[in-house]
């Protein structure tokens, strides 16, 4: 039989896509924001032959609580448990301060469980792929490298989750000249 998509897995990204519809990525086409979630659900399918549904899933919800009236609460409704817990992981505290919730992100990346790890991982190699052809809009190149340099800091930290994202992550801080 052919695998085909759980409804489980399809009422997730109708669910992203609606919560994330009028939202736009900071890029100058401003490239839809589901765009993004949907690319770091298909490098863990795809680049890291990830089977793990309810990680795909949470790939799928990573920024819907961070970004749209979305609540943990809906999300363990709607979804289970596991993937709350996994996008609860990956989730920034927005009542911090930028600066603080950018400390945090170094510091936590560390403690997050393995499952999670391969969401963050995903998730940063998308952004640096994305920085590598755009500068977002109303970013200075200065703040562009200072991404990357930041980002590498957090992977640092997830290292020893994923062989094939982590090639591809260092490849693109080799390509900076930070490797
Ligand atoms: N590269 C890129 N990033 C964009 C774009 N549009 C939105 N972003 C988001 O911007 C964040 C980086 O911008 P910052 O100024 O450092 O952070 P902030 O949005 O949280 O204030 C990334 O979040 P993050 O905290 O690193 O990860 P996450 O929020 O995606 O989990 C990324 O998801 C885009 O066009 N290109
Ligand atoms: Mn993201």
């Amino acid at each position: 039989m052919t695998p085909h998509p759980s409804s489980r897995f399809m009422e997730c990204l109708q669910y992203a896509a609606h919560k994330h519809r009028d939202q736009r990525r900071k890029d100058p086409a401003q490239t839809p924001y589901v765009n993004h979630v949907i690319n770091v659900s298909t490098i863990l399918a795809v680049e890291a032959c990830i089977e793990d549904e309810a990680v795909l899933m949470a790939a799928i919800l990573h920024d819907v609580v961070e970004d749209t009236d979305a609540t943990f609460a809906d999300l363990e409704a709607l979804f289970g448990a596991d993937v709350c817990g996994l996008v609860r992981e990956v989730t920034d505290d927005k009542s911090l301060d930028k600066q603080e919730r950018k400390r945090l992100q170094i510091a936590n990346a560390a403690k997050t469980s393995p499952r999670a790890k391969l969401i963050k991982l995903a998730d940063k190699l998308d952004n640096l792929r994305d920085l590598l052809v755009n500068t977002p809009q109303g970013w200075t190149e200065e703040r562009r490298e200072l991404y990357f340099v930041w980002a590498k800091q957090v992977v640092d930290n997830l290292r020893g989750t994923n062989t094939n994202l982590e090639l591809k992550l260092d490849e693109i801080f080799r390509q900076r000249g930070l490797l």
